[in-house]
């Protein structure tokens, strides 16, 4: 009998099995596919950023080499190479959650994990041989899988997902991604930078639409400068693979067809709830209408010693959110008392210029009626940006009136992946903007682009602009 078994190997997965571990539980988990790490390592945060960098490389080389005195000829781009790093990345990877899990003495049962009741796992390989474990505590990390649209076929060779969009053989002449979001963004990205066409059909009016509206505006400005086009407000009505090409047709919301072609279409509209083959049932685990698995505060299913965590419940499907509940259902197991502030968990899309946030938008300040100031500084302003040309965006630091309390950050620049994780900790620590304006960031760095917005924020004190 195990203290704990995981059911499925992602982010939040393989992070509880860990801490469950390191907290002197005995621990298995249960993966149905042959290398651990899920949706993030395998086909997701990892292939992506191998893709993206490999691609931003190229994209410097054919358009920025040149301004900085190095120049090439003969020039290409060698996809197959590209998609062979990155596979080589993802091996890395995986295989490290591997060591980890023997380092950290943890079981790892390869098969499809299903209830037979509250603390049975039946573990099923793909050969059809199947096995039962118990334990006391059960935690599902099934995650997510790509969602779509009822009248479009995910044919996985010219209408495909994310999936089979960090597997292509070619680079597309003209790429339509369906979905103006973050997947759609930043695999765009990778096929704009090596020369393919990419037009975004948006079913809002904005960009990024969850973000602070001013972070989609300036994304849309960037990225049209390397090739993308963007059809906001737009609702795809039918996709059809006519062989070697694509068309899309969607309504422009003025009562007009518009039909667009190309040879691959990208369907990046969000992600489902992954819990086919779990038999939650047969352990008596609710789901709710969303088809998420329902759980209280603590990530505690209505069945006591069933928990779940990460993409396959509430909350942003990000991997590190996954992480941080992985960690929190663990050490709840053991009678600690931890804590998740999810309004502080950082969103961050990998484009370039990067899109990093924290903490409240403007439209949401706005909707709860609280009084707020803004700080704003462009990164044309900073001299470290401007050293590396790349001057697009800006910081905006929101603080509340009174009391000068930080209640969101949203960066658009370099490396702002990286720098929100200042903001992070300031407003983990109550920070007033004041606080952040008097703390010396070393110069030159971007990181002074939050200084300055923060000064900006204090008393419209920024010193650069
Ligand atoms: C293209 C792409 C890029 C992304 N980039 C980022 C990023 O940069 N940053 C970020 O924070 N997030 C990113 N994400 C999101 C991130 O991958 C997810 O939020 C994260 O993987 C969720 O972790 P999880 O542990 O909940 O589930 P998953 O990673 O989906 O893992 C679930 C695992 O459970 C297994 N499983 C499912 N059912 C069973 C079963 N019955 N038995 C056994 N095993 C089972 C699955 O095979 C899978 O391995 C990206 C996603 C995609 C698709
Ligand atoms: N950098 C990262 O952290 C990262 C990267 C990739 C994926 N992810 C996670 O994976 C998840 C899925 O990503 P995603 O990009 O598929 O989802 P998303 O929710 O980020 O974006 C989906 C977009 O599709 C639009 N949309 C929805 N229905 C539409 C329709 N019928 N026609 C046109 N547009 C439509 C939405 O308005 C939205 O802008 C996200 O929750 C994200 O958090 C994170």
């Amino acid at each position: 009998m195990y203290d704990v078994i995981v059911i499925g190997s992602g982010p939040g997965g393989y992070v509880a099995a860990i801490r469950c571990a390191q907290l002197g539980m005995k621990t298995a988990i249960v993966e149905k596919y042959s290398t651990l790490g899920g949706t993030c390592l395998n086909v997701g945060c990892i292939p992506s950023k191998a893709l993206l960098d490999s691609s931003e490389h190229y994209h410097n080389a054919a358009h920025t080499f040149k301004t900085h005195g190095i120049n090439l000829s003969n020039l290409s781009a060698d996809i197959t190479q590209m998609i062979s790093r990155k596979d080589d990345v993802v091996k890395q990877n995986v295989d490290g959650i591997q060591f980890l899990m023997k380092k950290n003495k943890i079981d790892v049962h390869q098969g499809l994990g299903s209830f037979v009741n509250a603390t049975t796992v039946k573990v099923t390989k793909e050969d059809g041989s199947s096995s039962e474990i118990q334990g006391k505590n059960i935690i599902i990390a099934t995650g997510s899988k790509p969602s779509t649209l009822p009248f479009i076929k995910l044919d996985k060779d010219r209408v495909i997902t994310s999936t089979e969009a960090l597997n292509l053989k070619e680079i597309p002449k003209h790429l339509v991604v369906i979905g103006g979001g973050v997947i759609g963004l930043e695999l765009g990205s990778v096929y704009a930078r090596l020369g393919a066409k990419v037009s975004v059909v948006e079913f809002m009016d904005s960009l990024i639409p969850t973000m602070d509206r001013t972070m989609g505006k300036e994304l849309q400005k960037s990225l049209k400068k390397i090739g993308f086009e963007f059809y906001l407000k737009h609702k795809v009505t039918s996709v059809e693979n006519t062989g070697k090409e694509v068309t899309v047709k969607a309504d422009n919301g003025k009562g007009e067809t518009v039909e667009i072609n190309g040879d691959y279409v990208l369907v990046s509209i969000g992600r489902r709830p992954y819990t086919e083959g779990l038999n939650a049932e047969a352990a008596g685990v609710k789901l709710t209408e969303r088809g998420q698995i329902e759980v209280n505060d603590h990530l505690q299913t209505n069945v006591p010693n069933i928990y779940a965590i990460g993409d396959v419940v509430k909350g942003a499907m990000l991997a590190h959110k996954a992480e941080e509940e992985g960690v929190f259902v663990a050490e709840t197991l053991v009678g600690q008392k931890p804590h998740i502030n999810y309004n502080l968990i950082p969103g961050v899309v990998y484009t370039w210029p990067e899109v990093a946030a924290v903490g409240y938008t403007e439209e949401q300040l706005k909707e709860q009626g609280r009084k707020y100031k803004t700080g704003k500084f462009p990164f044309l302003a900073s001299g470290r940006a401007r050293a590396s040309m790349d001057t697009d965006g800006l910081v905006k630091v929101l603080a509340d009136v009174e009391t000068d309390e930080i209640l969101g950050v949203h960066m658009i620049g370099p490396r702002t992946a990286d720098m929100i994780a200042e903001a992070v900790v300031a407003m983990e620590f109550r920070a007033s903007a004041e606080d952040v304006s008097r703390m010396s960031h070393a110069h030159p760095t971007y990181t002074e682009a939050f200084k300055e917005a923060c000064l900006a924020a204090t008393d419209n004190r920024a010193l650069h602009v």
